[in-house]
This record gives structure tokens, sequence and C-alpha cells, in this order.
């Protein structure tokens, strides 16, 4: 045997040997090249878009501890409903007035400075209006309407269609609606309160939520509901609607597409968005007749505007549904509260006495049989009272997703991908903003005060392309219908401040209705 051909038979172990080595040996190699490769392409891109640099500000923001699982991140803050609002008031106190949350796989950054939402509210860039994902899973597809538009043209032109109506001039067409339906509120009121004897111990937002409902579908649809055939049926599905929305916030698993649509909550809302379909198609039946009886006959509500436009008629539907549903949201809860923080401060409630008389009284803003338009911008001292209930409770919260970066100042620029919330309600309660933030004060509202802030500290209706389209209609409302409460009635309430819990519901509003007495004035 040649000895110097010989090599032994591989054995099983020490074919597992070399394996091993060439395997690690190789992962090594990769690894090492793979770093290699990564650390050469970073310093490119740092060169090359100083990427790194533009969003230090942003890497750098502070937030609570997110859970390990980025699914679920800071999602679990969800558990203190009852206590969202006092956290989103302290987070900018602890983490700064930028900070960061990641919430179900998504990364948010909370705006609480006046500078920030200015940025924000006021960038011309389609790329800041989108609502977001958030808001576009919650909200049912099957409704539409151009509150969820994401941007560009279609929302461009239905915003600037439908605003329209809001319009100051559009407005003043109505001054007589506000008032018919303030009266009938005032009698209603009256009726519940045994007279206004100042015994009776009784809640008043119902009422107050059918008098913005008539004055709203009044103004935007033309037709008193109240005296139409079904109206009654309308405004009741609609309430159930905006608490379907609701429940989906707090039942997330109404969320996912199959298990909504075998739900009970979406047959209900089919059924109820059916009903108030069949109103919506009745009125529109009637603008057709009399768009053909007369052609210069025609108003600019909402609904003609659209008719007019060749809105197909189940968009105009929805349209009206979702206005009159936001509208139904906010301005008869703002009315319940400023009547609240009023009957906790009788010597605000006093001017407001005195100055509604004055306005009343006096025989030139009667020249028409009804209060003159113009003469509700003599309430000025109601007018602070409502903006300190704004200020202290602004009822939503604003929500985008940025298609496009945005910078916030010098430092900050947010990266596109990540959605931003600003929460009127934490801005409205800094200190900085708002010495003693929860002491009710409507002289915070003088304006010398408002001089020495940020234009933007004060934000309920949020501003730009995407603000409150209704802010206009919204102060009307309120103005005449609760000089009309005032001018009749002393309001006091047996409720404090520390017995309602405020949620977030999807508005923030109390927990249940305020309780009131209401003692007839002689004026
Ligand atoms: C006190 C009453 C009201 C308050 C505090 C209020 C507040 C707000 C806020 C903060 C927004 C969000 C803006 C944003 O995302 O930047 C908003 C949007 C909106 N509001 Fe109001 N609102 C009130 C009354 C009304 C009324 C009476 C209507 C209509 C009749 C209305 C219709 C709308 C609509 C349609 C939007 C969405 C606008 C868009 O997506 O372009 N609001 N409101």
């Amino acid at each position: 045997m040649d000895i110097s051909t010989y090599s032994p038979p591989l054995t099983d172990k020490s074919s597992l040997r070399n394996f091993l080595i060439v395997f690690f040996t190789t992962l090594f190699l990769a690894r090492v090249v793979q770093r290699l490769l990564t650390s050469i392409l970073k310093s490119k891109s740092q060169t090359g878009s100083n990427e790194d640099d533009i969003y230090k500000a942003y890497k750098n923001l502070g937030g609570p501890q997110p859970f390990p699982l980025r699914l679920i991140g800071n999602g679990y803050l969800i558990i203190y409903k009852n206590d969202l609002l006092r956290m989103i008031v302290d987070m900018p106190r602890k983490y700064g007035l930028c900070y960061k949350l990641t919430v179900f796989n998504e990364d948010f950054v909370v705006l609480n400075s006046p500078e920030a939402a200015q940025a924000l509210m006021m960038s011309p860039s389609m790329g800041h209006v989108r609502r977001g994902r958030l808001m576009e899973k919650i909200w049912p597809e099957e409704i539409e309407s151009f509150v969820l538009y994401p941007g560009g043209e279609k929302f461009k032109n239905t915003r600037k269609m439908l605003a329209y109506p809001f319009k100051y001039k559009a407005l003043k067409e109505h001054n007589h609606c506000f008032h018919k339906h303030s009266e009938k509120l005032v009698q209603q009121l009256e009726t519940r309160f045994n007279g206004g004897d100042g015994t009776y111990i009784g809640i008043a937002s119902d009422l107050l939520k059918k008098c913005t409902f008539r004055i709203s579908s009044e103004t935007l649809m033309g037709v008193d509901l109240d005296d139409t055939e079904g109206g009654e049926v309308f405004c009741e599905n609609l309430d159930e609607l905006m608490k379907i929305f609701t429940r989906r916030v707090y039942q997330p698993w109404l969320l996912i597409p199959l298990i909504w649509r075998l739900s009970s909550e979406y047959r209900k809302m089919k059924e109820v968005c059916d009903k108030m379909e069949k109103v919506t198609l009745k009125v529109i039946e009637k603008h057709k007749e009399k768009a053909n009886l007369n052609q210069n006959d025609l108003s600019n509500t909402m609904i003609e505007v659209m008719f007019r436009n060749g809105v197909d008629e189940k968009l105009i539907f929805y349209e009206v549904a979702v206005m009159l549903g936001v509208a139904n949201e906010t301005t008869p809860l703002t009315a319940e509260q400023a009547m609240f923080f009023l009957s906790l401060h009788p010597n605000h409630q006093k001017l407001c006495h005195e100055e509604i008389d004055a306005v009343y009284n006096d025989p030139i803003n009667w020249k028409s049989g009804v209060l003159e338009f113009e003469a509700l911008k003599e309430l000025k001292q109601l007018e602070r009272c409502i903006n300190e209930t704004l200020r202290i409770n602004p009822l939503t919260i604003i929500m985008r997703q940025l298609e496009t970066p945005l910078r916030i100042d010098e430092k900050l620029v947010i990266p596109k991908g990540v959605s931003v919330i600003m929460p009127p309600y934490a801005l409205h309660h800094q200190p900085q903003y708002y010495p003693d933030p929860e002491k009710y004060d409507p002289d915070r509202f003088l304006p010398d005060e408002v001089k020495k802030r940020h234009a933007f500290a004060f934000v309920p209706f949020s501003a730009g392309q995407r603000g409150c389209i209704g802010m206009k209609l919204a102060m009307i409302e309120l103005k005449v219908i609760l000089a009309t409460i005032l001018r009749h009635f002393e309001v006091k309430t047996v409720d404090t401040k520390e017995d309602l819990k405020f949620v977030i519901d999807p508005t923030i509003k109390p927990s249940r209705p305020i309780r009131f007495t209401l003692k007839k004035r002689q004026n």
C-alpha cells in the first residue's frame, strides 16, 4: 500500500466538524461584509440627504414607555379610559410639549404648543390634511363623506362647495330660524321646569339637542324637520348612528371588516341609515319640485347647493347626515356646559343678564320684527363666557397622518408616515398659556388679554384647510340659544364640577347629563 496516497476515509464525526467550520466561517464573513456595506451606505446617505440630522430632534422626543410588543405599544393607555383627560394634560408636563407615542404599530407625535398647532393647521400642503388610519378604521366605510377624504382635488372641491352655506351672509338669511327655535326651546323648558318656579331639578341636554337639531336641519336642509313627516325619526336615528360610531371606538374588534359585517351593530347601522335616507329623499324631492317651479327661488342651503352641483342623491344624504351628526355631537354639549359654568358663577351670569337685557330691550335692534343679526355682535360678555367654556372643554381631538414631512420649528421636523395628534384640551390647560387653568375666568378673553397670547393658544374649532366648517353656525346658535334662555331664566345647578366626570365618548363630555333648576326672571 502506497502510504503517500493514502487518505483515511472520512468518518461521520469529522465531516460534521468540517461542515460546522465552513458554516460558521461563512456566517461570520457574511456578517462582516453586511456591517461593512451598511456603514458605507449609511455614511453615503448621511453625506447625501443629511437625513439623520433633519430628524434628530424627532428621534430624541420623549414619551411614555411603550409596552415591549410594538403591536400594543402605548395602546394599553385605552384601559384608563376614564383618566385619559387627566393624562393628556399631565403628559406634556412630564415629557415636553411635543412627545411620542406608539399605538397599535403606528407612530404618533402629540403636539401641545400654539406654535406646533399653527404649523399643523395652517400648513398649505395637501400632505397634511389626511385624518389618518385610526379615524379611517373607526369610520364605517359604507358612509362616504368629505370629512374622511384624504386630500386632493376631490376634497378641495367638495369642501369649497359645502363652505358656502356656512358663510356669514348665507347664515344671515336664517336669522328668523335661530330665534324661532330658541323661543320654542324656552317654552319646553318652562313646561318641564314647573313654569320656572325654581323648584324642579331636571336636565336640559335632550331639549338643547332637539333645538340645535331643528336649527341645523333648517339652515342646512331648508326644512324644519320637526314639521316634516319622519323628521322625528331622522333625529332619533341620527343619535343611534353616532352611538354606533362610539361603540366601534371602544370595541376594537368591530373594526375587523369580517366581524363588523357579521355584527348586529352593522345591521343596526344599515337599518338606521335606511330610515334616515327615506326622510332625506323626501326633502330632496321637495327641492326638485321647487327647482322646477321657480329657478329664482332657490336658497343656499347645503342640500340645494349640492343638488345644483349635480351631486348624487345618495351622497347628498351621507353628507347631510354626517353634517347633522357632527352638529348634534358638539353645539348642544357646549350650550349645556356654558349653562353649567354660568350657574356655578352667578357673578358672570348677572353680567350676561344685564348685557342681554340691554341688547334685547333696545328698539333699534328690532327693525325687522326679530332681533337684528348684527345685534348678536354686541353680546360680548356672553361670547367671552362661551369662549371660556370652549377653552375648558374644547370637545374634540385633532388628528392627521402626514403624507409629507411637517416642519414644526427650526429643529423639529416630523417625518412622513407618522401621525400627529393635537388635543386642544391639553393646550388649553397648560398653565404657561392659561394661569390657574382649571379656574373659570371669561375675562381671559378680554381684548387686551387675547392680544397677550399666541393666536393659536385657543383652538376649539381648529383652523385652516381642515378646520371646523360649522364654526360660525355654532357660535351664532350658541349665542341665540343662551341669550334666549338667560333672557327668561336665572339658571342654577345642583351639580358641582367634582360630581361630573368628563370622559372621551367620542367627544369630551360629562358622563351624565347636568342637572339644573330654572327660575323665571322679570326683565
Ligand atoms: C361648539 C361646536 C363645535 C365645535 C367645538 C367644533 C369643533 C370642530 C373641530 C375641532 C373640528 C376638527 C378640525 C380639524 O380636524 O382640524 C371640526 C371639524 C368639523 N366640524 Fe365642527 N365643531 C362644532 C360645531 C360644528 C357644527 C355646528 C357643524 C356643522 C353643522 C360642524 C361641522 C364640522 C365638519 C363637517 C368638520 C370636518 C371638516 C373637514 O373635515 O374638513 N361643526 N369641528
